[in-house]
């Protein structure tokens, strides 16, 4: 990894790939007393009560107040030991017991990533994107029966009619773009969590099928600016479990430079001079606000304005 890594990557566990072929190795390890598990509710995670606060691990007793049905994956293992996470949300009396027991509390997951340290929090993303696809694929996409998780929930299979389910990850893109000979950067504001915090960023969407970065930078930009951009170059990527996407942060060059702003999608999209992005990034600036660290948009831009290139 060449950037510093960004929150919600660096994950450290080993995910156990020779392991988890092995369904009775999975169970017996489930029942292992040394073995953890990290509950969620409603896709929120247990936290402890440190500062910064920590993953809330339980031990493995905690199955034995859930009902058969049940969601657990297995995430891998860190020294040896097998960790797991479950899903509390259909179980409230044992969810309530575990916060009243602990002291400790279920917490949005964006908000553990900024509140967290170290790099735990690229476990957490691992443990909620791949929850989060468990719980929302019991049903086979293809003859419509409940299907079985397999490999510890790495996958799940039909058993009546064969087809083999892998957890998706949605690719976007997401670019600072640079009018060099202005020394200024393109930054949208676009409808919804940035209008509500009136801050810009640099600008994203989702990849389409058949189609390379660069390109998908490249319609992003002009669906999303009218600009045309050129020397697309790739930066850092971060994984974003909301619910599944893999952000790849890329820097560009502007070919031009008109503004035909996409006003269904944004509500604006202005160059920034350096300066100002600088304040910003330091939250001084009166006129531009611009995401926090746990963002790779926070990077890209403090990138682009500070001249540090990456790689
Ligand atoms: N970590 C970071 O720095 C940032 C992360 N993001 C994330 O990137 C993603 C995309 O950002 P925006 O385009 O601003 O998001 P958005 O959530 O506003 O999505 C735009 C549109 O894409 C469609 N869509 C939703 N899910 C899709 C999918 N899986 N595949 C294809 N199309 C889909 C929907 O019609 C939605 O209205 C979001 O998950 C957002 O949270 C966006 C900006 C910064």
């Amino acid at each position: 990894m060449t950037y510093p890594p960004h929150i919600f990557a660096d994950n450290p566990i080993n995910r156990g790939e020779t392991e988890r072929r092995d369904e009775d190795w999975i169970l017996q390890q489930a029942e292992d007393p040394a073995s953890r598990f990290l509950p969620f509710r409603n896709l929120n995670v247990l936290l402890t009560d440190q500062t910064p606060p920590e993953l809330g691990w339980l031990s493995p007793a905690i199955l034995r107040s859930l009902p058969p049905e049940a969601v657990w994956i297995f995430l891998g293992l860190l020294d040896g030991v097998a960790h797991f996470s479950v899903d509390l949300s259909k179980s409230a009396n044992t969810a309530d017991r575990v916060e009243a027991e602990t002291g400790w509390r279920f917490e949005d997951c964006r908000t553990a990533g900024e509140t967290m340290s170290g790099p735990n929090t690229g476990l957490l993303s691992h443990a909620r994107a791949q929850l989060d696809w468990n719980l929302r694929h019991g049903f086979c996409s293809v003859c419509g029966h409940p299907t079985e998780k397999k490999r510890g929930g790495q996958s799940r299979q039909c058993p009546g009619c064969n087809a083999q389910h892998f957890p998706r990850t949605d690719p976007v893109v997401i670019t600072v773009v640079a009018d060099v000979e202005r020394d200024r950067c393109l930054l949208g504001q676009s409808r919804g969590r940035l209008q509500r915090m009136r801050a810009f960023s640099a600008l994203a969407g989702f990849m389409d099928q058949g189609e390379a970065i660069e390109e998908a930078v490249a319609r992003e930009v002009m669906e999303e600016a009218g600009i045309r951009v050129k020397n697309v170059r790739y930066h850092s990527s971060q994984p974003w479990p909301f619910p599944s996407s893999l952000m790849i942060g890329c820097l560009a060059e502007a070919d031009t430079t008109d503004i035909n702003m996409d006003d269904e999608e944004m509500t604006d999209v202005r160059w920034f001079d350096r300066s100002e992005v600088l304040l910003a990034l330091d939250g001084r600036s009166e006129e531009l606000t611009v995401p926090g660290p746990i963002a790779i948009a926070h990077h890209l831009i403090k990138s682009w304005a500070t001249g540090a290139t990456n790689g």
